[in-house]
């Protein structure tokens, strides 16, 4: 008989329990739509992994003579090469990140009938939890080991985030945007602009929350946590907890992002890759699954997308004969709404 994914996707889909529901049910084999393509897993064996790891840069020094400067070389340096640097000493407090893995968790454990409400895949609304973001929409994508809680409207609908993880949100996503704006600013001196530039550009604008569950997998090695792909948005902040898992795609090698406590993840995104027209790279990552679990990990993601929207190409002051522009002009939105609609690599989609 014809094997036909919706058809399993919308049993899972019905339930809406989510990955967690099919683990809690006790299953021993992972449903095929979560089994990767034979090609894929092939190869998987034959690849090399890389020993690099990516640069950790260190906030504590900001303030001191000279300490700006330095960090703003080493930023530029892991933006050219890794499109990936890990940031301590960033000013969020310890108890706030554990207690934004604590919300995570807290929300994806819940009772089911409580988190059922929130299920749906309709990306027009601010807060859902989905699992599998529009998933078989697009074509050649499998599914992956994982759920997640999205909030979009966090300015202006707080009342709507769920009770369990709703004041943690809030106080982590406070923390995030002043750590937004301080990033903005470093990444716009790596680029040899004005410190405001990029945030006067509205790159700090739409931010999107993506709590990440991914329940421990009876096959790990047959499927991804988070399939490989690079970030359709300016910048991403990530939070991880110890577990490991998250690789990064170097000179074709894969690299382990090892966790830091308390460490926070910073990856460019596609938008910042166009606007930097190539001097930055939005780097292919991806999340393996894992036996052991669950592993917790929140996405902030800077978007751009504000009100009214902008348009984005690459940055004016960053062209000229030599460097002549590699992008079109375009919305963020459309971005978004083109980067789903395809499997992968993305960032020629405006290429002129
Ligand atoms: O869970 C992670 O560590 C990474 C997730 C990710 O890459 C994403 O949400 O875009
Ligand atoms: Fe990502």
């Amino acid at each position: 008989m014809d094997y036909d994914p919706s058809v399993e996707k919308k049993a899972i889909d019905d339930t809406k329990a989510g990955v967690k529901g099919l683990v809690d049910s006790g299953i021993v084999e992972i449903p095929r739509i979560f089994i990767r393509p034979s090609h894929e897993l092939a190869e998987e064996l034959t690849r090399c992994k890389s020993t690099l790891q990516i640069p950790v840069v260190d906030l504590s020094g900001i303030e001191v003579e000279g300490g700006r400067k330095k960090i703003v070389d080493e930023i530029r340096d892991a933006s050219e090469k890794w499109g990936f640097f890990q940031l301590i000493n960033h000013g969020v407090p310890s108890s706030v990140l554990e207690g934004m893995i604590d919300g995570t968790r807290k929300f994806h454990e819940q009772d089911v009938e409580v988190k059922k409400e929130y299920y749906s895949s309709d990306p027009t609304r601010g807060v859902r939890f989905e699992s599998n973001l529009q998933l078989l929409t697009t074509k050649g994508r499998n599914a992956t080991w994982k759920d997640t809680l999205y909030i979009s409207k966090l300015v202006s609908e707080p009342d709507e985030i769920p009770e369990v993880c709703r004041k943690i949100l809030v106080e982590y996503k406070n923390h995030v945007i002043k750590l937004g704006d301080i990033l903005l600013g470093l990444l716009s001196e790596a680029l040899g602009l004005k410190p405001d530039h990029l945030k006067a550009a509205d790159c700090n604008k739409g931010l999107m929350l993506a709590c990440h569950y991914y329940p421990a997998c009876p096959q790990p090695e047959l499927t991804l946590g988070t399939g490989k792909h690079t970030d359709p948005v300016f910048v991403t902040i990530l939070l991880q907890d110890q577990s490991g898992g998250l690789q990064v795609m170097r000179d074709n090698q894969w690299a382990d992002v090892e966790p830091i406590e308390h460490g926070l993840v910073i990856n460019i995104g596609d938008l910042l890759q166009i606007v930097s027209n190539d001097k930055f790279v939005s780097a292919i990552h991806r999340v393996v699954a894992n036996k052991v679990g669950p592993r917790i990990s929140v996405a902030s993601f800077f978007t751009g997308c504000s009100t009214p929207p902008k348009m984005y190409g690459p940055i004016k002051e960053l062209i000229s004969d030599e460097n002549p522009p590699l992008y079109k002009e375009f919305l963020a939105a459309d971005y978004t709404a083109k980067y789903y609609s395809k499997p992968l690599d993305t960032r020629d989609l405006f290429r002129l």
